[in-house]
């Protein structure tokens, strides 16, 4: 009999449906029932992930905003702060240009570490103002991460790891975008699901025949308890 093993996942291209950013409801009742520790590791902004876990009915263990937030269930760890964000976002908007969602969005609103840019907003002139102030620019699938370069999924799973007692040396990860590739390199086995961008999946141990939730579900199945 074996046991389930830790589960590291992202939310938007892994959890969700083909369309949009709905989660597939068929992954809340597998990981609630998991009997190992999982993690949520994402680009979102802080809320949402821990929404996801608190209905799910799941402990709040939590990297949020690539890596810029990281939640152990006890400790709240911030690894960049908005303000260098804000400031090529500004730069940007003093360009013509505009962060894509509208003057009120909850895309941006609890963000802390960085800001996310609609994808149907000119790339090439966000990547140069991010460099002129030292960042990067992250492409997820979902939308463009203006963002310090440190903070990543990978290193937030490690401080997790270590405050919960999670041995990543036996953990799953299940991705689908460049965001997941820290991820990957941090655990035992990594999946990339078959809607994965090329980072992902060159980085991934194994890419998968389904996409989206499909794809999280079929490695569920596989990786966990013997029965
Ligand atoms: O918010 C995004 O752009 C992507 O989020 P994800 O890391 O959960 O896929
Ligand atoms: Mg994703």
């Amino acid at each position: 009999m074996t046991t389930d093993p830790p589960l590291v996942l992202d939310i938007d291209g892994t959890l969700t449906r083909p369309e949009g950013w709905g989660i597939d409801p068929r992954i809340f009742d597998p990981i609630r029932d998991w009997e190992a520790p999982v993690v949520i590791a994402t680009g979102k902004a802080f809320p949402y992930p821990v929404a996801l876990c608190h209905f799910a009915g799941i402990p709040e263990l939590v990297v949020a905003e690539n890596g810029g937030v990281v939640y152990t269930g006890d400790d709240v760890f911030f690894t960049a702060d908005r303000e260098a964000a804000q400031a090529v976002v500004e730069d940007y908007r003093a360009a013509g240009y505009s962060p894509g969602w509208g003057e009120e969005n909850t895309v941006n609103r609890w963000r802390e570490t960085e800001v996310a840019v609609n994808l149907d907003q000119p790339l090439e002139p966000l990547r140069e103002i991010a460099a002129s102030h030292g960042l990067e620019v992250v492409d997820t699938g979902y939308a463009y991460h203006v963002k310090a370069t440190e903070p990543n999924k990978g290193d937030g799973l490690e401080t997790i790891a270590e405050h919960v007692g999670i041995d990543l040396e036996t953990a799953v990860a299940v991705g689908d975008s460049v965001n997941d590739v820290s991820t990957f390199e941090a655990v035992d086995r990594s999946f990339a699901v078959n809607n994965a961008d090329e980072l992902a999946r060159a980085a991934a141990d194994e890419v998968l025949e389904a996409s989206h939730a499909d794809g999280t579900l079929a490695v569920l199945e596989r990786v966990g308890r013997a029965v």
